[in-house]
């Protein structure tokens, strides 16, 4: 049987659970996990402070080096933060991959994003949630070839669900 031919990709708003779930995903498949977030806290310090200290535009050019290296190995599970998909080169790159999407509700993400530390988030909490959730839709769904909502279900069986579609695609 042929080994994984193409990284996975988890998309989608913030708290939607990519971190948690591409964890999880990546421990069932077998394959290496990547967060990217994770990534660049290693090599350049916390997310917040990159923001303060150097604008979100530097950080979503080293999210897209992030990104883009992370694609180099196929047999990974990769959990991008919920804005990389703004850069246009990573959106290219990620045409080699398979893209799952997480979606989740505003009623269901608020407990997820109370006292977070995410930047974009510091201001208006759930109302700049939504509002940058809707702005960023049409290219979450341009980019999914799987979509599974998490509001209300357990990790396990969002979970569940993209293993299953990923045993589909390989029958
Ligand atoms: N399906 C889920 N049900 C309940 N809580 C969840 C679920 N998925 C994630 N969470 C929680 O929501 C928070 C954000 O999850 P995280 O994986 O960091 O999301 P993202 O990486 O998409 O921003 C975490 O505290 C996580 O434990
Ligand atoms: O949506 C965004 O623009 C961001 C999402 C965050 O990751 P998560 O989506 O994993 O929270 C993190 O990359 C940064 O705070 C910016
Ligand atoms: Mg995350």
């Amino acid at each position: 049987m042929p080994g994984p031919d193409r990284p996975i990709v988890v998309i989608g708003p913030m708290g939607a659970g990519k971190t948690s779930v591409g964890k999880k995903l990546a421990k069932r498949l077998g394959r290496t996990f990547v967060d990217t977030d994770r990534v660049i806290v290693r090599h350049h310090g916390p997310i917040a402070a990159l923001f303060e200290e150097h604008g979100e535009e530097r950080f979503r050019e080293i999210e897209r080096d992030a990104v883009a290296d992370a694609l180099l190995d196929p047999a990974s599970v990769i959990s991008l933060g919920g804005g990389a998909v703004l850069h246009p080169e990573t959106r290219e790159r990620l045409r080699g991959a398979r893209v799952v999407l997480l979606a989740v509700t505003p009623e269901a993400v608020a407990a997820r994003i109370q006292g977070t530390d995410r930047p974009l988030l510091q201001h208006d909490g759930l109302t700049a949630w939504q509002e940058i959730a809707e702005r960023r839709a049409p290219v979450y769904a341009s980019l999914a070839d799987f979509t599974v909502d998490t509001s209300h279900r357990p990790l396990v069986h969002v979970v569940d669900d993209i293993v299953r579609w990923i045993e589909t695609e390989h029958a």
